[in-house]
């Protein structure tokens, strides 16, 4: 016979919440919880009561009783009556000993904190197995989007083969800047810092390390298989230059940071898992081309669900609170009535592919010199390599005529190989760019 566990709690019994950190997320999750206390005391079935918020220096007038506050975020997690810590710090290593702390007394953490748990899934997920503590971390992937509830829960009785996402709203708003109006890169991302969507260090967004977090995320949740920040390959856009942008909009496509996370064979047919992050052309057709400034939109594809697509803000102090509110409704309920969320899945583990081996279709943009065998010459080193042309064209003429070359689906090693061959040629051939073109099927 199994036994179910209820919680002896009444009504009367508060929830406490702890919070720590009160910048641009905190400050909007506390604002809810103070101005929805009614709201939530009735969605939760007890109220829902703040008993402190760490912060890192209490001067600051920041509208909350003085009382609430502290700069001892350890000794609020400790305390008896927190039931809930919302960790919203950021950075790794405070928040990873809090969370710790907090979930090896069996209290349920929300975190919003992407970089922690892509480094450090397996260690706070089974912190959170032994004690049966719950995890929530909506808020850490495309913001106020459902996107890890639709794949953990919704998606469970389903076989995801792919999910394909803007999830960095800081390059998105910097690429939609650079490509509608011609902005620059530095003045677009003061900007987005500006807006609060940028992260303490801005160069987590443009580097890509902010999305590879939130892919291992979502290919841990996708592929049931534990996948960590290690295991994506990473590009960001600090070298995407305003002529890019221009060859892409005469190419009817525009430049995305997207992070891809799908199933594929190797040679003997096995399923390996393949996670990554770049920019890349995507055509004006794709759902995703449309995505624009500081928005976000995950794709998911599913074996019987078919094309799922998920969009709206991904970064920004109130729709990440948002997400964050969402996950301490569960947590609070759960505190209440007994019984807990969903934990870590990782049953498959599934080995991820080499970026080598990597399909993917690409845009070679070369300065070449305008002469008899000049053309055939290049042709011949992507064909030595089994690097199928679909497009050639040329551009000016003599020396320093532009040829550009859109392959069909080609390995990455394959193609690395033939950018350094090219270099090689007796004749002058120059690559000025290799873009990866997404979103088409050959
Ligand atoms: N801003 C967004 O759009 C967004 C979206 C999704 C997820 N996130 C994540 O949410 C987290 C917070 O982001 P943010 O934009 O609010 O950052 P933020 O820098 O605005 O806020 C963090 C706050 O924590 C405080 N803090 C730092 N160390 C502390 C400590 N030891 N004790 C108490 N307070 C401390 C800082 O002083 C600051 O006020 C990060 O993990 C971030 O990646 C942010
Ligand atoms: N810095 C992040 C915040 C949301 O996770 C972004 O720009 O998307
Ligand atoms: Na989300």
């Amino acid at each position: 016979m199994t036994s179910t566990s209820y919680s002896s709690r009444t009504g009367d019994q508060p929830i406490g919440v702890a919070v720590l950190g009160m910048g641009n997320v905190g400050t909007e999750v506390v604002r809810i919880l103070r101005d929805r206390a009614d709201d939530l005391k009735a969605r939760v079935g007890a109220p829902v009561v703040i008993r402190g918020i760490a912060v890192r220096r209490i001067e600051i007038d920041r509208g909350v009783p003085e009382e609430l506050l502290t700069t001892d975020a350890d000794a609020l997690v400790a305390r008896d009556d927190v039931d809930i810590v919302v960790e919203v710090i950021g950075g790794i290593e405070k928040p990873r000993s809090l969370i710790l702390a907090a979930l090896n007394s069996g209290k349920s953490v929300v975190t919003a904190n992407k970089a922690l748990l892509a480094d450090y899934t397996g260690e706070i997920a089974e912190a959170a197995e032994r004690t049966r503590a719950d995890l929530y971390f909506e808020a850490a992937v495309a913001g106020a989007i459902p996107v890890v509830r639709p794949l953990m829960q919704s998606l469970a009785g389903d076989k995801v083969n792919r999910v394909v996402g803007i999830v960095n709203g800081t390059t998105n708003f910097i690429l939609s800047a650079m490509a509608a109006t011609g902005a620059g890169y530095e003045e677009s991302l003061a900007e987005a810092s500006r807006l609060g969507y940028a992260e303490a260090d801005p160069t987590a967004d443009v580097e890509g390390y902010d999305a590879a977090a939130k892919a291992a995320i979502l290919a841990s949740l996708a592929f049931h298989t534990r996948v960590t920040a290690a295991d994506v390959y990473r590009e960001g856009i600090s070298n995407v230059t305003a002529e890019d942008l221009a060859t892409a909009k005469a190419l009817d496509c525009t430049v995305k940071l997207l992070a891809l996370c799908e199933r594929v064979s190797d040679e003997d047919g096995k399923e390996r898992i393949s996670v990554r992050v770049y920019p890349a052309l995507l055509p004006l057709s794709h759902p995703l081309a449309r995505v624009d400034g500081a928005f976000n939109a995950v794709v998911v594809e599913a074996e019987a669900a078919g094309r799922l697509m998920f969009y709206g803000q991904g970064a920004g102090g109130a729709p990440t609170a948002s997400a964050v509110m969402g996950d301490l409704v569960m947590a609070a309920r759960n505190k209440f009535y007994g019984g807990r969320g969903p934990g870590e899945s990782t049953y498959a583990k599934l080995p991820i592919a080499p970026m080598g081996d990597t399909p993917t279709r690409y845009h070679v943009n070369m300065e070449v010199a305008d002469r008899p065998g000049v053309l055939s010459g290049v042709a011949a080193e992507f064909s030595k390599r089994g690097v199928s042309i679909s497009t050639v064209r040329q551009e000016g003429a003599g020396e320093g005529a532009r040829l550009v070359v859109v392959t069909h689906i080609a390995a990455e090693s394959a193609l690395a190989e033939t950018v350094a061959a090219l270099a090689e040629l007796e004749f002058e051939v120059i690559v000025k760019s290799v873009l990866r073109l997404e979103g088409t099927e050959e």
